[in-house]
């Protein structure tokens, strides 16, 4: 499963940063100057999930393997990156390339820090970022259309198909809309395949000072206000303190990141973000060894869900047994929900749900 997040933004507003607490590494370079990143870091990231826990208690699991995602550190973008300023077409490709955006705006006052812009602006920056997707995907557009227009004339059904789709996309590009914000019920698919920027979800991470990662401000509260207009998710982090505390052990996290008046990691926030963002849902196989959660897409059916396990299970796909997660603590396990009715026999079929507990029977 290919499912990534790519993390986007000015120069030096700590993209690095950020990607190095999510990771727990220092794998991405990261320093106070603008474009210290140009090739992408690529990491995955495990997924937290307090149902794990609570499923490998009732079955006495000796082992907890939860999901994980993808998470792309990309170089930074400037003003003009969409005509090739600071390497900017071959950073909109790295971009093109990850399926959601996590879009890193500075929040944070330090002098010391450079901007690219000269001032702390979350707002002003957050807009060229868009606006250099924007005309990105606008100048695709327009030269794709005239080839599109060509073979229409000639009676080309899937090329008219196409147009239709893309006019309305070109309309409001030029009115300033990312495609995003358009996208027709239903055609999710035929956008995604056009390969566009402004079409991924964006998720906004507020990179504030350390003193105000627990509460947030001004600026933050300004993203805060710019994204729920958009109908878009915000979330507040302190990438340097994050990156640092991601470096200590379990129990040192805690006591850190209360002392900052947080009950939990920043990071675990963004990821539960970026998963949701993604559209993506979670399953779980459970038994004495071990207790895993697996990823799929939200309408994945049970063959198909299976296949992430193994194609196998997929090919000789016969049904799986299916338990909800709150039946499944309920009645603290198998045993106890097949007793009370609720362990259920599902077939080709089913939609897998958020938290379903599953075993696949198959034969090949
Ligand atoms: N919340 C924060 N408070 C203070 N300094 C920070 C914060 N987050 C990051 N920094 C600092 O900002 C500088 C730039 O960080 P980083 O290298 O992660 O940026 P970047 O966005 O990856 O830059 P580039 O686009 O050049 O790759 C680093 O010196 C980092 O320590
Ligand atoms: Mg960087």
């Amino acid at each position: 499963m290919g499912f990534n997040c790519g993390i986007v933004g000015l120069p030096n507003v700590g993209k690095s940063t950020l990607f190095n607490a999510l990771t727990a590494t220092a794998a991405a370079q990261s320093a106070n100057y603008p474009f210290c990143t140009i090739e992408p870091n690529v990491g995955r990231v495990a997924v937290p999930d307090t149902r794990l826990n609570i499923l490998s208690q009732i079955t006495n699991s000796k082992q907890i393997i939860p999901t994980s995602l993808e998470f792309v550190d990309i170089a930074g973008l400037v003003k003009g990156a969409s005509k090739g300023e600071g390497l900017g077409n071959q950073f909109l490709a790295n971009i093109r390339e990850v399926d959601a955006i996590i879009h890193v705006l500075r929040c944070f006052d330090n002098d010391d820090i450079t901007h690219v812009e000269g001032s702390v602006d979350p707002i002003r920056d957050a807009e060229i970022i868009e606006t250099e997707l924007m005309i990105a995907d606008l100048e695709s557009l327009e030269k794709r259309m005239i080839a599109l227009q060509k073979r229409a004339r000639g009676n080309d059904k899937e090329a008219q198909a196409t147009l239709v789709l893309v006019e309305p996309l070109i309309k409001a590009l030029q009115d300033g809309t990312p495609v995003r914000d358009v996208i027709p019920a239903g055609e999710e698919t035929a956008i995604s395949r056009l390969q566009l920027l402004t079409s991924k979800p964006v998720l906004y991470v507020c990179n504030v000072e350390e003193e105000s990662a627990a509460t947030g401000n001004a600026y933050s509260a300004k993203v805060l206000e710019m994204a729920k207009a958009q109908g878009a998710e915000a979330v507040i982090v302190s990438a340097d303190i994050e990156a640092e505390v991601s470096q200590l052990g379990k129990e040192d996290q805690m006591e850190f990141l209360s002392g900052l008046g947080l009950e939990n990691s920043g990071l675990d926030r963004v990821i539960a973000a970026g998963y949701h963002l993604l559209n993506l849902i979670t399953y779980f196989t459970c038994g004495p060894k071990e207790t895993r959660a697996w990823t799929i897409s939200k309408g994945t059916k049970a063959p198909q869900a299976a296949a992430v396990i193994h194609n196998d299970f997929e090919r000789g796909f016969i049904a799986c047994e299916t338990i909800a997660y709150d039946d499944f603590v309920q009645y603290k396990g198998e045993t106890g929900a097949k007793e009370a009715g609720k362990a259920r026999i599902e077939g080709k079929e089913y939609i897998v749900k958020d938290g379903d507990v599953l075993l696949f029977r198959f034969n090949v």
